[in-house]
């Protein structure tokens, strides 16, 4: 496969093909340098069409070695170095870290897979040698869900943070340096590496979510243990280091758990157990109040860049460089899977089909990052608009994609700050730049507030430690004679309601598309997201968790704090200032949203033929506009699982009772 000068992508045809088969599938496909769009779907029918010979297993045998073609002169990966020079200077000191570590550092790396502006890897680089560690967890990748029994990560996650260990592998390597993988518990190999290479620093970022910080204290547990039983250094320390959001913890003036001052660079037991009885006031229950505070002074830190070259490795480990030892990224699972029992599990790590449909063609990594924030901001300047598109559906520009890259920890909130101040003094400064650094304040809200309420965020309570409403229907059903449709509704068992949920088959066209667009693709718009999660609430009066532990099977960008913190809000659990659920009418939504139907018909194609006016609202189709539509109801696409009220129409004092509020968007709080 090369690129000709002409600007035409040729594909080598496998042997064991009928040649004329092959010639009519591959032929040549039009690479125009000037198009990145065009170029992004001849390399989606590219990939497909090396799906297509080599089938599903084709990352598993053959790697998609792309770097030979030139890049288009705009995409071209920026060097973190050179293009962001001016937004990246040293900040002031974080904390008070000591001017050097003796002895050997261990950066455990976590959700924070970049070089840039990584406190944790600056820390660890103050040690006379440096042992860099992923792990990719067993805890994730064997595990199951609660309630929902989902896989705890599923394919497009899987196999986008796969992306994100292999770049970043690729990045210490070229700063001398090496990234040691392995696959299993933290808990068990991170203290046979610190025995092995004797290791005196343990550095990691602070992580807020009740199973990471438990996974953080046993593992100082563990080893202090050591320590006193002389298998590790005497003389151990963990480093727990805030490194994920824009505003840093240390900055805002609340009391909250992980607070690590005075002395961050203690041992961890005392450092992440913060008083959270302290003076300071406890963190507040609503966004605004949280903002405000924030845009007071708006305290963000500057970036930091990373040196060009990193201490070297520790002298026993020198060996590894060239050797397996320093792990494969791991393809399959290893062969330990099987002793669990698990199911087979070497889809996981694979990538499902690319959908050529999807909005964005995700892959993971701090150059793709880069690579997207000067796409975004600089090229298209899409920030220009963001306030006015960042509710869409479709395309790659509506929004910015980075919470992909947020949520892995291949670009730093911070850097994104830098570059809107630096393109708001350049370019252009509006609501909409404004808009974008709103939002990363919403982020870093759930993250506090995760941090501050702890296990609840993950209770059917929620924040409000109230129980909601059992499994009241919402208000977007009318109280109808029953028919056909509504019988189908009281039969289906929640377990089957789930499912269609899940699996985009609940009838509602509107739903069913963004649904499988979370499936096939493993993202979905903000607006989508609200309206499916209100849906799984309101509608079909399913348990708000189990939606979140889908979420969090399928989402490439999951975040605990963001998704857990989100779904609380619309279940009306979380920190949402009025009282009540939070509903998102589906037809309201849809005709306001995807007015010309084609978000639906995309991810819904049996509806292709179906009017757009009409296409929302099947189960009023009657057999001759059924025939019109080239499609039947209970075989092409299934009946609807629930009966909606017409949006707007208005409710009856009972429904009225029960219903939760319709959201009318505050410009000043919506999320
Ligand atoms: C039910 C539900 C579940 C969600 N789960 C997640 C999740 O697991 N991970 C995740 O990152 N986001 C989650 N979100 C928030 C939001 O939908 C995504 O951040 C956003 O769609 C990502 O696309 P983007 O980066 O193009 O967003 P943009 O609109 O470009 O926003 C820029 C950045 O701001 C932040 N942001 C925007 N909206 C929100 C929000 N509502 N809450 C928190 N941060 C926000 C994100 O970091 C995002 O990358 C969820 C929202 C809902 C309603």
């Amino acid at each position: 496969m090369f690129v000709s000068n002409a600007g035409w992508i040729h594909f080598h045809r496998p042997r064991s093909r009928p040649a004329a088969a092959l010639y009519r599938q591959n032929g040549r496909l039009p690479w125009n340098r000037r198009r990145p769009r065009a170029r992004r779907q001849n390399l989606e029918t590219m990939r497909a069409v090396l799906e297509d010979w080599f089938g599903w297993d084709l990352d598993a045998r053959v790697e998609l070695d792309l770097s030979h073609i030139t890049p288009h002169p705009e995409r071209e990966a920026p060097n973190t170095a050179t293009c962001y020079a001016d937004s990246l200077v040293f900040p002031k000191e974080s904390t008070n870290w000591p001017e050097r570590l003796p002895g050997t550092a261990l950066l455990w790396f976590r959700n924070d897979l970049r070089l840039h502006d990584n406190e944790a890897l600056r820390l660890a680089n103050r040690a006379e040698s440096l042992l860099c560690v992923y792990v990719f967890d067993e805890r994730y990748f064997f595990g199951r869900s609660r309630r929902g029994g989902f896989p705890r990560i599923g394919g497009h996650r899987a196999y986008f943070l796969r992306e994100c260990v292999a770049a970043l592998r690729q990045a210490l390597r070229s700063r001398g340096q090496e990234l040691l993988v392995e696959v299993g518990s933290p808990l068990e190999l991170i203290p046979q590496l610190v025995q092995k290479f004797h290791v005196q620093h343990v550095v990691f970022s602070k992580e807020v979510t009740e199973e990471e910080v438990a996974t953080e204290n046993a593992l100082v547990r563990t080893l202090e243990q050591a320590a006193t039983q002389g298998k590790v250094s005497a003389a151990i320390q963990c480093h727990a280091v805030w490194n994920s959001t824009l505003i840093h913890i240390e900055d805002i003036d609340y009391a909250l758990p992980g607070k690590v001052s005075p002395a961050p660079s203690t041992r961890l037991a005392r450092a992440s157990n913060g008083d959270p009885s302290s003076a300071l006031p406890p963190f507040p229950n609503t966004f605004t109040t949280f903002r405000r505070q924030v845009e007071k002074t708006w305290p963000v830190r500057k970036t930091w860049k990373c040196p060009e070259t990193l201490q070297s490795l520790p002298a026993e480990a020198l060996s590894f460089r060239t050797v397996a030892w320093a792990g494969a990224l791991p393809i399959e699972y290893p062969a330990e899977a099987t002793r669990v029992g698990v199911e087979p599990p070497k889809l996981l790590l694979m990538r499902p089909f690319p959908d050529p449909r999807a909005c964005y063609d995700f892959h993971g990594g701090e150059v793709m990052a880069l690579s997207r924030l000067q796409e975004w901001m600089w090229q298209s300047r899409s920030l220009t608009t963001y306030k006015e598109t960042r509710n869409g559906l479709e395309g790659p520009d509506y929004s910015s994609k980075f919470s992909c890259f947020l949520a892995h920890g291949c670009l730093s909130p911070r850097l994104i700050y830098a570059q809107v101040r630096n393109f708001e003094a350049r370019l252009q400064s509006n609501e909409s730049t404004y808009w974008l650094l709103f939002e990363l304040l919403w982020r870093d809200f759930f993250r506090f507030t995760a941090a501050y309420h702890g296990n609840a965020l993950f209770q059917r309570a929620g924040l409000r430690h109230t129980r909601p409403r059992e499994g009241a229907l919402g208000g977007g059903h009318e109280r109808r004679p029953r028919s056909a449709v509504t019988r189908r509704r009281e039969e289906l068992t929640s377990d089957a309601l789930l499912e269609a949920w899940c699996q985009g088959q609940t009838g509602l066209p509107f739903i069913d598309a963004a649904m499988r667009e979370l499936l096939l693709t493993g993202f979905m718009s903000n607006r989508a997201r609200q309206v499916v999660a209100s849906f799984l609430v309101n509608d079909l009066g399913l348990d708000w968790q189990l939606g979140a532990e889908w979420f969090e099977t399928q989402l490439i960008d999951y975040d605990p704090c963001s998704n857990w913190g989100n779904w609380c809000y619309v279940a009306g659990v979380g920190n949402d200032p009025r009282s009540g659920l939070r509903y998102f009418h589906p037809l309201k939504q849809a005709h306001e949203y995807d007015p010309n139907a084609t978000f639906t018909k995309r991810w819904c194609p049996e509806l292709f033929w179906a009017d757009s006016a009409l296409i929302q609202t099947p189960w009023k189709w009657g057999p001759k506009m059924q025939k019109a539509f080239r499609v039947t109801l209970g075989e092409q696409y299934p009946h609807p699982v629930v009966t909606l009220r017409e949006p707007g129409r208005p409710r009856t004092a009972s429904t009225k009772a029960q219903t939760p509020t319709a959201v009318k968007e505050q410009p000043n709080e919506s999320i």
